[in-house]
């Protein structure tokens, strides 16, 4: 392939559309990324060396999550709990964990009908648990995760990234909390 403008444009990396982004703060972002991305395109196109492209699109395969990078982990199972609830359990190679601290999220990519989407979920296994993780979502009739949620079967690979957010706690500390009342006026 030549160097022409026409070339470097089809490397360009695409701006995330609305569906990809969580919207739930995850560091870095969907957007961030991109960012990254861009930049790194602007230099090699800058310097004419498009090897500096390389890292791009990497994915890793049933090993470590990746804040950065899409992971693809095989569903070992997956079972309905009520008419559109589902729990799935996710393979963890080698015995390893997942990772997470206390409340933290991961983010799942899919495809509907050729969009992509990203969502986040919370995983419901220990922390500790090794050689799997286990999430439950609740799937929405006119959702577009949830359509690709209910394609899924056992032994399928899917794609997850993370981990994002949490709280910052330690055994046996105390903090501040906050409790909200709200009574409603008596309607006369
Ligand atoms: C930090 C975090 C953790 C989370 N953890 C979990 C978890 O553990 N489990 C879980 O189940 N969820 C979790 N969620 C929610 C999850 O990320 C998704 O928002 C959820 O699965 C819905 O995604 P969706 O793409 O299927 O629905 P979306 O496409 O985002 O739609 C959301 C809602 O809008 C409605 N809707 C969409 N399109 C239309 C339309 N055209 N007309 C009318 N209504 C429409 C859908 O029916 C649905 O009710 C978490 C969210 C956050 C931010």
């Amino acid at each position: 392939m030549g160097e022409s403008e026409d070339d470097w444009l089809s490397l360009k990396p695409s701006e995330p559309s609305p569906s990809q982004c969580c919207g739930s703060g995850c560091k870095p972002c969907i957007y961030d990324l991109y960012q990254n991305e861009l930049e790194r395109w602007e230099e090699a196109k800058a310097k004419k060396d498009r090897s500096l492209l390389a890292r791009k699109k990497q994915q890793g395969s049933n090993s470590k999550l990746s804040p950065e990078t899409f992971t693809a982990f095989k569903i070992c199972s997956v079972e309905q709990l009520t008419e559109d609830t589902y729990q799935y359990k996710f393979e963890l190679l080698g015995n390893c964990s997942l990772g997470l601290s206390l409340g933290q999220h991961i983010v799942l990519r899919g495809t509907v009908n050729g969009l992509e989407v990203q969502r986040a979920y919370t995983p419901i296994s220990p922390v500790t648990a090794q050689g799997y993780f286990e999430v439950l979502i609740k799937c929405y009739e006119a959702g577009l995760m949830s359509q690709y949620l209910k394609s899924w079967k056992e032994g399928e690979l899917v794609s997850w990234r993370g981990p994002f957010g949490g709280f910052p706690y330690r055994p046996n500390q105390r903090g501040l909390g906050y409790l909200g009342l709200y009574r409603p006026e008596p309607t006369p």
